[in-house]
C-alpha cells in the first residue's frame, strides 16, 4: 500500500479516527502523493544565499528529518513554507494546486500548514483545557467560542487530543504548572485542534528528559500517517529513533537524503556535518 493509499485509507470517515482526520481542503491535489514541493529556491539575505537553489518534496503522510549544521538554512527554510519569508526564486506548492508563494501566513495556516516553534508558547495562566479551547476557536472565530463554547465535535476531538498528546489527568491544571516536555505536548495538541495537514516541528525534544524525548518520538510517529510531519532537529538519537527518511541540508541546499544510516554513512555529510 503506497503512503497516498494509507493516507487516504486514513481519510474515510467510518474509520475510528474521525475527529483527527484533518478535513483535505477541495482544492489540495495530492493525487501525485506529494503535499509540498519546493523547487529551486534561493533566499539571499543582504547577497548572502542562505538558501541556494533548494528542491525539497515531502510526501502526503510521511514523516521527514531534516537535519544540518548551524546556519544551513533549516529556520529559513520553515519560514518559506509558512510565508513569514519570500523567496527571491522559486516555487512553493501545497499539493499540486495551492500555490503558496501567493497566500498570506494566515491563509497559508488556514489551508492546514501549522508550525510549532523550539520554545513552548502556550498560555501559562490558563489550564490544559482553556489552552486546547482556544487553539479550537482559532483567532478570527472566538467570538463563538466565548458566547456558546465548543461545539461536540469540537469537544470530542479536544478529549481524542488529550489522550495521544498524554495530558488527559492534567486537564484541569494550569500550563504553567506541567513539565517542560508536557508544555510542548501541550502546545503540539493546539495544532492538532487546528487539524493540519503538514506539521512542521522545530527542535521539539531541546531541554526534554530522556522519557519525555521517547514520548514525543512516539507522539510525532503517531502523527504521520495521517498528517505529514516535518521535524528539524539537532539530536541524532532522537532523529535515529523516529526516522523514516532523512534530509540533510548544508549551505541551503540538500546535501544528501536517505535513510539514518544513509546519511549517517555518507562521507560529505560526515565531512560538513557529523564530523563536527
Ligand atoms: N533575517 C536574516 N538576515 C540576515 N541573515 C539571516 C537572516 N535569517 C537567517 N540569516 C542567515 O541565513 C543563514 C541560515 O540561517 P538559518 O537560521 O535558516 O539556519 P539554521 O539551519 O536554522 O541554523 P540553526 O541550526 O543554527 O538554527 C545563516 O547564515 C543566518 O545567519
Amino acid at each position: 500500500m503506497t503512503v497516498l493509499d494509507a493516507m487516504r485509507n486514513y481519510m474515510r470517515r467510518d474509520q475510528v479516527f474521525d475527529f483527527l482526520v484533518p478535513d483535505v481542503p477541495p482544492d489540495l491535489d495530492l493525487s501525485h502523493g506529494i503535499i509540498l514541493y519546493l523547487e529551486n529556491i534561493t533566499v539571499s539575505f543582504d547577497g548572502f544565499k542562505a538558501i541556494n537553489d533548494l528542491n525539497l518534496y515531502i510526501e502526503a503522510g510521511e514523516l521527514r528529518c531534516i537535519i544540518g549544521p548551524n546556519g544551513a538554512g533549516k529556520t529559513t527554510m520553515m519560514d518559506i513554507i509558512t510565508g513569514k519569508t519570500r523567496p527571491d526564486t522559486g516555487s512553493v506548492w501545497f499539493g499540486q494546486q495551492l500555490n503558496l508563494l501567493k497566500m498570506s501566513e494566515p491563509e497559508i495556516a488556514s489551508a492546514g500548514i501549522g508550525r510549532k516553534f523550539q520554545k513552548p508558547t502556550v498560555f501559562e495562566h490558563h489550564t490544559v483545557y482553556e489552552n486546547l479551547e482556544l487553539a479550537a476557536a482559532g483567532e478570527r472565530t472566538i467570538w463563538p467560542l466565548l458566547t456558546s463554547g465548543l461545539s461536540a465535535e469540537q469537544q470530542d476531538q479536544l478529549d481524542e487530543v488529550l489522550g495521544i498528546i498524554g495530558l488527559t489527568e492534567h486537564v484541569h491544571h494550569r500550563a504553567g504548572s506541567l513539565s517542560h516536555g508536557q508544555k510542548q505536548w501541550l502546545e503540539i495538541g493546539m495544532l492538532l485542534m487546528q487539524n493540519p495537514l503538514l506539521l512542521l516541528v522545530d527542535e521539539p525534544v531541546a531541554g526534554m528528559t530522556q522519557q519525555e524525548m521517547e514520548r514525543t518520538g512516539e507522539l510525532l510517529t503517531s502523527l504521520a500517517g495521517t498528517r505529514s510531519v516535518v521535524v528539524v532537529e539537532h539530536d541524532m538519537d532522537f532523529i535515529r529513533s523516529i526516522a523514516g527518511k532523512v534530509t540533510v541540508l548544508h549551505q541551503g541546499s540538500v546535501l544528501a537524503e536517505g535513510t539514518m544510516d544513509e546519511v549517517q554513512n555518507n562521507e560529505r555529510v560526515i565531512e560538513v556535518y557529523l564530523g563536527e
